[in-house]
């Protein structure tokens, strides 16, 4: 067995002990219909949401709760992400970013350039996040009783160097995912200190999850882009913005179609936010070949056979990888199936 394919294979071996993950996808997924309530689209029968919460994510595509997340948490968080920037952990499967403009720049602050991590579901602190009941509750009302955790990170937006760069442009997220169906699949992001205007909250654009998924690729910047930060191409520049400004705590889950960004941080001190996109663990992944989603998809691929040495990961494998069963009605009678791995070249 060549070097690559026994890495792949310790690599799966090593997830089957965690967690199964999506379906794979029906043959034909334009024959999967989903009906649901004429009424509502976006979230499921619950007992936890208000009529007009539920209304309010119907019609905005977000809902914000405050002090959903305990200060004691919060500061948990931030003592295991600060243990990772000092090296004092490594975690397996750990993305690290730095932003740009710092990882262009000779002086480069340690612990201080990091912008970005995400795939913490190896690390038990931060993955306990995405495993709040208080949290989950919520998610259940847009996921439905299984949920997967598919894709977790923890911001540390820097402040910005002077290029503009500390800004995400405005985006979906579903131009990530290669599952479906949409609405079954939600966003919880935690603001871990008070987030304003000043050091670059998020920004959204509400009602438009009504939409559907638009061309994405990287914003003409002049001061450059960070890697694979794609924007929406087209965006009405006149619909109405919305700067979620939160406290510590405070937690909004929005739709993977919303589109939104985040703005420059202004000011001195890494504007920090932990967050995990939840799935139904009865979606099932698609072939997003030939969609507008192919250019993420070669740059995620490009990316994973770097990072894995592998000779041929596809987008869903990449995802198969990261997912992590949080929740399941009835976890001895999950019909969640691995999807199979697509072998390496040479294997
Ligand atoms: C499994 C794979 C992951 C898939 C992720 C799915 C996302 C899903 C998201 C879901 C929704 C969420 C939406 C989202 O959040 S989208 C954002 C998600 N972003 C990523 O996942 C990026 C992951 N990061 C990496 O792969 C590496 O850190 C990169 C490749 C960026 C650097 O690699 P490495 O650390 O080894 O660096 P190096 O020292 O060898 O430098 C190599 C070159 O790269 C330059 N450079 C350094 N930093 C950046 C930067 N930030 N932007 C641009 N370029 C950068 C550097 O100057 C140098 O250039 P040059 O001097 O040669 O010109
Ligand atoms: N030229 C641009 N093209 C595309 N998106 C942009 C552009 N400028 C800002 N954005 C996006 O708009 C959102 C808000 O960013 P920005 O930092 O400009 O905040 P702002 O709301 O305009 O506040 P301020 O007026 O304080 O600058 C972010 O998602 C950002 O990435
Ligand atoms: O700046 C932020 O925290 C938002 C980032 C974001 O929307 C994303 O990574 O998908
Ligand atoms: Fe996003
Ligand atoms: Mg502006």
């Amino acid at each position: 067995m060549s070097q690559a394919a026994e890495r792949l294979r310790l690599l799966s071996g090593h997830l089957d002990r965690h967690a199964a993950v999506l379906r794979a996808a029906p043959t034909s997924t334009q024959t999967v219909t989903h009906s649901y309530p004429h009424r509502f689209r976006y979230s499921l029968d619950n007992s936890l949401l208000t009529p007009e919460q539920r209304q309010f994510y119907e019609e905005n595509g977000f809902l914000l709760i405050k002090n959903l997340v305990t200060e004691d948490d919060v500061n948990k968080f931030r003592k295991a992400f600060e243990r990772i920037c000092l090296k004092e952990v490594s975690v397996p499967g750990l993305v690290v970013m730095r932003d740009v403009a710092i990882a262009k720049s000779e002086f480069v602050p340690d612990q201080k350039a990091v912008s970005k991590i995400q795939d913490f579901q190896e690390d038990p602190e931060l993955f306990r996040y995405c495993t709040l009941p208080q949290i989950l509750k919520y998610v259940e009302c847009f996921t439905g009783p299984n949920i997967m955790a598919m894709h977790t990170m923890l911001i540390n937006k820097p402040p910005d160097a002077g290029k503009k760069t500390s800004r995400h442009p405005m985006h979906q997220d579903l131009h990530y995912f290669p599952f479906r169906p949409v609405d079954r699949i939600v966003c919880s992001w935690t603001a871990m200190e008070k987030v304003t205007r000043q050091n670059g909250c998020l920004v959204v654009l509400p009602g438009t999850h009504h939409g559907t998924l638009l061309v994405h690729d990287y914003p003409e910047w002049e001061g450059g882009v960070n890697k694979m930060y794609h924007g929406v191409r087209d965006y009405d520049p006149n619909h109405p913005r919305v700067h979620l400004e939160m406290e510590k705590g405070d937690t909004v889950f929005f739709h993977p179609l919303l589109i939104h960004g985040s703005g420059m941080n202004q000011t001195e001190g890494f504007r920090k936010a932990i967050s995990c996109h939840y799935a139904s663990g009865d979606c099932y992944y698609i072939d997003v070949k030939g969609t507008t989603q192919e250019n993420i998809a070669n740059e995620v691929k490009e990316i994973a056979e770097r990072r894995f040495d592998a000779g041929d990961i596809s987008f869903q494998d990449s995802w198969a990888f990261r997912g992590r069963l949080v929740q399941a009605r009835d976890p001895e009678k999950q019909k969640l199936q691995r999807r199979t791995l697509t072998a390496p070249k040479g294997a």
